[in-house]
């Protein structure tokens, strides 16, 4: 299923813009001062294209730092002032909506946690009505493709059209590398269905720790999203939230400087033609392979039947297991990754006890 909605590219609200959409900003804004500073270093570097600031912080528990409240979308009315950056904040419902375009600010956003909650997308897209503030809707705190889509369609009927995705990662069931793990599946899924919507990579969020920021700026930009939300503070040692994820205007400059920006395609004949060439050689060994998995189903058939007509289970265990561990085995001596080789077994396999049964199970 593909939605084509009717929603803008990011020129056509940032018209300036010639390298990927770059949202820098603090995590929370504290003062007045620290907004300015940040700022001020922020729009010296001109790959930034938008201010961000938090100002209403959904947390977890009770009793840690949940925002300065109101008073901060004045200070980010002085940033736009003072460096002629656009300016953004999250809301997380319809009191916050409603202040925030009252303020003038040109992007808002919809957490995680917001977006999981259909009535909270809602009220926020009803108080949006008739506005031409840009919406950037973060991934729900699940991986559930159909949540995020739908508080995108949601903001979508609402009217607006300046939509932006934002990936920044799923709560972890278990202890993991990153505060958030990406799941690139979920963000090539919503890139099938919405082909016209932008998406972008909040690296800070999926990375809970400055050290990951590059690796995962460098895969977002490798999986062709259009720009990255990165967290930056004038001193994230002091930072009332997310310390541990923010960087100085200046080391956010550095990471800046070591991505490779990455394009849909290359405007080069050659690059072309060389592709072309190695996409037919894919094209043929994808069809010997579907022709081969169709003679194994043949065999499969077969020997269903004749297990039918000795009453013999279709799972056979000890075949099975023998035959998983030398498939990935000859799977690692072709260098083949471990993991891809037992997923696509037990697909193959799961598939083959599937036809069996039902060929036993048939009604004659
Ligand atoms: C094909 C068979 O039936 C099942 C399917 C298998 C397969 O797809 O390779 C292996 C073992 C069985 O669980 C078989 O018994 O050999």
């Amino acid at each position: 299923m593909t939605l084509k909605l009717d929603i803008n590219p990011i020129k056509a609200w940032l018209p300036h813009i010639d390298n990927p959409l770059l949202i820098a900003g603090p995590c929370s804004l504290e003062s007045e001062k620290q907004a300015l500073d940040t700022a001020g270093l922020l729009a010296k570097d001109k790959r930034v294209f938008v201010y961000r600031g938090g100002v209403w912080k959904p947390r977890t528990r009770p009793g840690s730092f949940e925002g300065v409240g109101s008073i901060g979308l004045s200070w980010l009315q002085k940033v736009k002032e003072e460096t002629g950056l656009p300016v953004g904040t999250e809301v997380a419902n319809a009191q916050h909506t409603e202040e925030a375009l009252k303020a003038g600010l040109d992007v808002i956003w919809i957490g995680a946690r917001s977006t999981a909650s259909p009535f909270v997308v809602q009220e926020i897209a009803d108080v949006l009505k008739g506005s031409s503030a840009v919406v950037m809707i973060k991934n729900p705190v699940n991986p559930d493709v159909q949540l995020w889509m739908g508080a995108i369609e949601r903001v979508h009927q609402a009217g607006i059209r300046n939509i932006v995705a934002i990936h920044r990662g799923f709560t972890p069931f278990r202890e993991t590398k990153y505060r958030n793990y990406p799941n690139w599946k979920t963000v090539i899924e919503l890139r099938r269905t919405m082909p016209n919507l932008p998406i972008i990579c909040d690296p800070s969020h999926i990375a809970g720790k400055r050290e990951y920021l590059f690796e995962i700026s460098q895969k977002a930009f490798d999986m062709g999203m259009e720009g990255l939300m990165l967290e930056s503070h004038i001193d994230p040692s002091c930072a009332m939230s997310d310390a541990a994820q923010q960087v100085t205007p200046a080391d956010l400059g550095k990471i800046l400087d070591k991505l490779v920006i990455r394009y849909e395609s290359a405007d080069n004949p050659d690059f072309e033609n060389r592709l072309d060439m190695l996409r037919n050689r894919i094209d043929a060994i994808d069809s010997e392979l579907l022709e081969m998995l169709s003679s194994r189903v043949e065999i499969v058939k077969e020997i269903g039947a004749y297990k039918r007509d000795n009453n013999v289970t279709a799972l056979q265990i000890n075949r099975w297991t023998q035959l998983m561990e030398n498939r990935v085995n000859l799977g690692k001596k072709l260098d083949l990754d471990e993991t891809f080789v037992k997923i696509l077994f037990q697909l193959i396999h799961e598939d083959s006890v599937r036809m069996q049964t039902e060929i036993m199970d048939e009604e004659k």
